[in-house]
């Protein structure tokens, strides 16, 4: 049998490669003739052609097997945005990636490729295709993204061409597609509770979902372009469907295809958003003694009832990046692969 030769330059890490976006970037590079590591706290996921090191990023002796003759590292490892764990974001996203960073630069890793996020503007206020120039956000609504912000200045500060280690960061919204485990489900929970009546302001404000394949196609497309005199080097790079939709638009797309009812109601924005103010001061008043993780927040009501969507001409313009799957296509494959949690009629 003819044995494949796998270029050296080719010698990938992927950081978090057993989440969500994580594992569709493991399936891309490898179909892309990369040799793939992937380090993870957790085994999500079973493939021979992947060398798997299971460990836990904010440690440098765990890192250090996985990044041994890798020339690129994709760092897509967080927790849960919604964990609410202000030290956990802290040690993971910010210290944890200085980690990641000392490490990489020990092993010799030439290409640093991290997964931000587009929220580190977003302050809660619209934002109507916001550019990579707007500033990071002052008063960011929530400690994931605090730390996001932290974690991205650090990643693009380290940029050093002179010493061979180049680094970029790819800002994805609104991640989505088939395997998530987080958007159809909340939002087939939300319905089934009968929660899912209400649109948060007039229905009619525009947002970036982005399909996990072309997110993935950002970041294969930086890796590539990130060379020591490219634009890219120590620069941020917003990565979207190119599509903005109404929010509910797409909510409700996704619950008339899995045959839930869409929300028909409307409630003011200013209403939702005070009342999810006062929720989280009751749930800080009341912290030291009782633990509550509400559902209701500032940040998710400002999500569902702003305008954020972003642009991606920077990318288009640097890298050649162009979505390789539209929004219809994106919600057509995503309805059908939860069809087990379609509603019988
Ligand atoms: N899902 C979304 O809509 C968006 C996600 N992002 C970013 O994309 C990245 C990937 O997100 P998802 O795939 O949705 O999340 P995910 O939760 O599915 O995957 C994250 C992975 O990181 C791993 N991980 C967490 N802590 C770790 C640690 N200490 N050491 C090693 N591995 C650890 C988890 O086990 C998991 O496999 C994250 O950086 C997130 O901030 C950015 C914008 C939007
Ligand atoms: C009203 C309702 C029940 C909505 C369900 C959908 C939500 C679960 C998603 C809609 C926008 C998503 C989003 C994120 C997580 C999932 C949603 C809130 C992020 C916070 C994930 C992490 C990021 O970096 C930013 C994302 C913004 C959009």
């Amino acid at each position: 049998m003819a044995t494949r030769l796998r270029p050296a330059n080719k010698k990938c890490t992927v950081i978090g490669g057993c989440g969500f976006l994580g594992q569709y970037m493991v399936e891309r590079l490898l179909d892309k003739g990369y040799t793939v590591n992937v380090f993870d706290i957790r085994q999500g996921f079973q493939d021979e052609r992947v060398q798997f090191f299971i460990g836990d990023l904010c440690s440098k002796k765990d890192l250090l097997p996985a990044l041994q003759g890798v020339n690129v590292v994709f760092h897509c490892a967080s927790p849960d945005p919604f964990s609410d764990n202000k030290e956990l974001f802290y040690r993971v996203n910010y210290t944890g990636t200085r980690t990641v960073i000392e490490s990489c630069k020990e092993a010799g890793v030439q290409k640093f490729v991290l997964t931000s996020s587009a929220s580190v503007i977003f302050e809660g206020k619209d934002i109507k295709n916001g550019s990579e120039d707007f500033p990071y956000a002052k008063h960011p609504m929530d400690y994931y993204t605090e730390s996001k912000i932290l974690q991205e200045k650090e990643v693009l500060s380290t940029n050093d061409p002179e010493n061979n280690f180049l680094t970029v960061a790819i800002r994805p919204h609104g991640i989505f597609g088939p395997r998530d485990p987080r958007l159809v489900y909340v939002l087939v929970e939300t319905a089934k509770s009968g929660k899912m009546k209400c649109m948060i302001g007039n229905g009619k404000n525009l947002v970036d979902f982005t399909y996990v394949e072309n997110v993935v196609h950002g970041h294969i497309l930086a890796a590539e372009h990130l060379h020591k005199d490219s634009p890219l080097c120590g620069k941020a790079y917003h990565i979207t469907n190119d599509e903005p939709i109404p929010f509910w638009t797409f909510l409700s797309r996704i619950l008339i295809g899995l045959n839930y009812e869409e929300p028909k109601y409307h409630i003011p924005y200013w209403l939702a958003y005070y009342l999810a103010l006062f929720v989280s001061l009751l749930v800080f008043i009341i912290s030291p003694f009782i633990k509550i993780n509400p559902t209701f927040t500032p940040m998710k009501v400002a999500l569902a009832g702003t305008y954020h969507y972003y642009s991606c001409e920077k990318a288009k313009k640097d890298m050649g990046y162009k979505p390789v799957v539209s929004l219809d296509q994106a919600l057509e494959r995503t309805i059908q692969s939860h069809s087990h949690l379609r509603k019988n009629s």
